[in-house]
């Protein structure tokens, strides 16, 4: 666990490819432009990125360009206004809203920064919850929701509310509900940002042992330097267009 692997950067040149059958995400040309009234705001540039499974792959880069936006068009939430994006070898931008939203149901765990915790659940029943919506219930998902916080190293925490935990604790029952049904990609949207240091790396090496060990594809948008040791991958985005990295 905390195995330090880089296996370099990330470099702007197009991938003029089809997606290998070993690939987790895979986009190419993804534009994004934002329209709000007569206002057009071009905010992704023709980006392409192809992701291995079982990688910790970091998006990083300036605020504003264009980190999240990425992130929620390669997790089906954002349509963009060009390109296409593959996940698990299923070409998403081709899905009806229904179809998208089981497939990130079935597939996608998504954690954020401010946990998004149901502060009058206990944290077993934040992520029972999380299973019900997966269609796991009743005693099962009692018993799967206690081995998930278990698996994160929160079993003596189960029935205390979210006010009760540390930020690190929080942001660990937030990952215990991403892994609910076992989603085979996570999407994380600076998961460190409100956590010390301590809890920061704990939160990381975790996220590092599920990539590893259970050949889950995470990927991170982060500003914080401390993950860039535990990435495979780092790609850098600055005016919404691929840069090459300042190592
Ligand atoms: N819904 C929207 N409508 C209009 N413009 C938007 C919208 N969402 C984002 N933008 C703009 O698109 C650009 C990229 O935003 P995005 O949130 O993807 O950047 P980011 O790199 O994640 O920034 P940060 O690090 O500050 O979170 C920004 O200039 C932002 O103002």
């Amino acid at each position: 666990m905390g195995n330090s692997i880089i296996n370099g950067w990330s470099r702007p040149n197009p991938i003029n490819i089809y997606p290998e059958k070993s690939c987790g995400i895979f986009a190419e040309g993804i534009g994004m432009t934002y329209q709000s009234g007569k206002e057009r705001f071009v905010a992704l540039k023709g980006i392409d990125l192809q992701i291995s499974k079982g990688v910790i792959q970091l998006l990083m880069g300036p605020s504003g360009s264009g980190k999240t936006t990425l992130l929620s068009i390669l997790a089906g939430i954002l349509t963009p206004t060009n390109g296409r994006v593959h996940l698990l070898d299923k070409e998403i931008t081709k899905m009806s809203r229904k179809q998208l939203s089981r497939f990130r149901r079935d597939h996608i765990g998504f954690i954020f920064q401010g946990f998004n915790l149901f502060p009058a659940l206990t944290a077993a029943e934040n992520v029972e919850l999380a299973l019900n919506i997966k269609g796991i219930k009743g005693k099962i998902a009692r018993q799967q929701s206690l081995e998930l916080l278990s698996q994160v190293g929160l079993a003596s925490k189960a029935q205390l509310l979210p006010r009760d935990l540390s930020g690190g604790q929080k942001q660990r029952v937030a990952i215990a509900r991403a892994l609910a049904g076992n989603p085979q990609i996570i999407m994380a949207d600076e998961p460190t940002a409100a956590l010390d240091s301590y809890n920061g790396q704990a939160v990381i090496e975790l996220l590092c042992q599920l990539a590893k060990e259970g050949g889950t594809t995470v990927v991170i948008v982060t500003h914080d330097p401390r993950i860039k040791a535990f990435a495979d991958n780092i790609t850098f985005l600055e005016d919404g267009e691929i840069v090459p990295g300042d190592s």
